[in-house]
């Protein structure tokens, strides 16, 4: 049993342009010790979905279907209360985009470590928790006396990495816990992570637009586009033999940064309230055909666990 299942998760963002549909109908699903990529351009939903996991959509957004089981338990079901107790930060923590500026500037690092161990009821030595989660990241202990502007950016997202799993959690979720570092940082820390999955068998879920990135670190890999899940598979397969059009641009795109320009994908992304009625990718793909437009594709199984949702398959 996955440790984390998905099934046809929903989130809507009622604005008064029209209903954003920036998570639609998404299946998905985390074994135990396994590194899911979710890789796509920006405003494709990807951190929606993992705020959805945490359940953190706040107005005007709102999850409209779907279930996400836990342990084969559906988290969607608990009270917040529950939930709260049971699950947020205890067994499913969650790294956000710049979360290493989001240590209150006034407060030590330890003390906010400590701040997060006592709202979740920790139930231990407060102190040599600390020194061990330090330790566990790789930093001196004597970080958690330091003010957050007395780290570096690596420092300090090393220090939010030890917040996040000092209730000891089974699912760490990462949105862009890189962006703001340069490469040999970024790469630093996607180490730090490879190894705290492997020690700590963590099951990790990754959200980047950095696909290069994401080849260092994931088993599987989700394609995210406009809300849905354009193709899925195994990482290795999935860069060595692209099969929808967009995954086949998005990994062109990562070659050409090698070549000193960089090639977008031509076009735009559709407008999340007026999708159109075929493939959401319709617009931009340049083998589009005629059913495509009309119908919408739904995500098949290829083979093994590849999955892809278009015409040409
Ligand atoms: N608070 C909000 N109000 C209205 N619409 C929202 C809100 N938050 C997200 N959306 C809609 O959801 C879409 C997906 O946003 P999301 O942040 O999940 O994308 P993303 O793939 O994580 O992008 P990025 O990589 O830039 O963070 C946005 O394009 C927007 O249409």
């Amino acid at each position: 049993m996955p440790i984390l299942s998905i099934k046809n998760l929903s989130i809507h963002f009622y604005t008064p342009k029209g209903v954003r549909k920036a998570v639609d109908r998404v299946d998905l699903e985390l074994n135990k010790g396994e590194v899911i990529g979710i890789a796509g351009e920006s405003g494709s939903g990807k951190s929606t979905l993992a705020l959805g996991i945490m359940r953190l959509i706040t107005y005007p957004g709102r999850i409209v279907s779907g279930e996400i089981y836990f342990n084969g338990e559906n988290i969607l079901k608990m009270s917040e209360d529950e939930f709260n107790k049971k699950i947020r930060w205890k067994k499913i923590a969650m790294i956000f985009q710049g979360s290493m500026n989001g240590f209150t500037p006034v407060f030590k690092i330890g003390d906010q470590i400590r701040e997060v161990m006592e709202i979740h009821e920790y139930n231990g030595d407060y102190e040599s928790r600390i020194k061990e989660l330090l330790n566990m990241v790789e930093l001196d202990e004597s970080v958690a006396n330091k003010y957050p502007h007395e780290l570096s950016g690596g420092m300090r997202q090393r220090a939010f990495i030890a917040m996040a799993l000092a209730l000891n959690p089974e699912i760490l979720i990462c949105d862009e816990p890189t962006t703001a570092l340069d490469v040999i940082t970024q790469a630093k820390i996607i180490n730090l992570l490879k190894k705290l999955k492997k020690e700590l068998n963590l099951s990790i879920i990754f959200i980047t637009h950095d696909l290069a990135l994401l080849s260092e670190i994931s088993d599987k890999l989700y394609i995210m586009y406009a809300g849905g899940i354009m193709e899925r598979g195994n990482s290795l397969d999935i860069y060595k033999n692209p099969k929808h059009p967009y995954t086949q641009l998005l990994i062109e795109a990562i070659a050409d940064i090698n070549k000193d320009y960089i090639k977008g994908i031509p076009g735009f992304m559709p407008d999340l309230a007026n999708l159109p009625s075929g493939c959401r990718f319709s617009n931009r793909c340049p083998f589009v055909m005629d059913i495509c437009k009309k119908k919408e594709p739904e995500l098949k199984r290829l083979e093994g666990d590849r999955y892809v949702s278009c015409w040409l398959y």
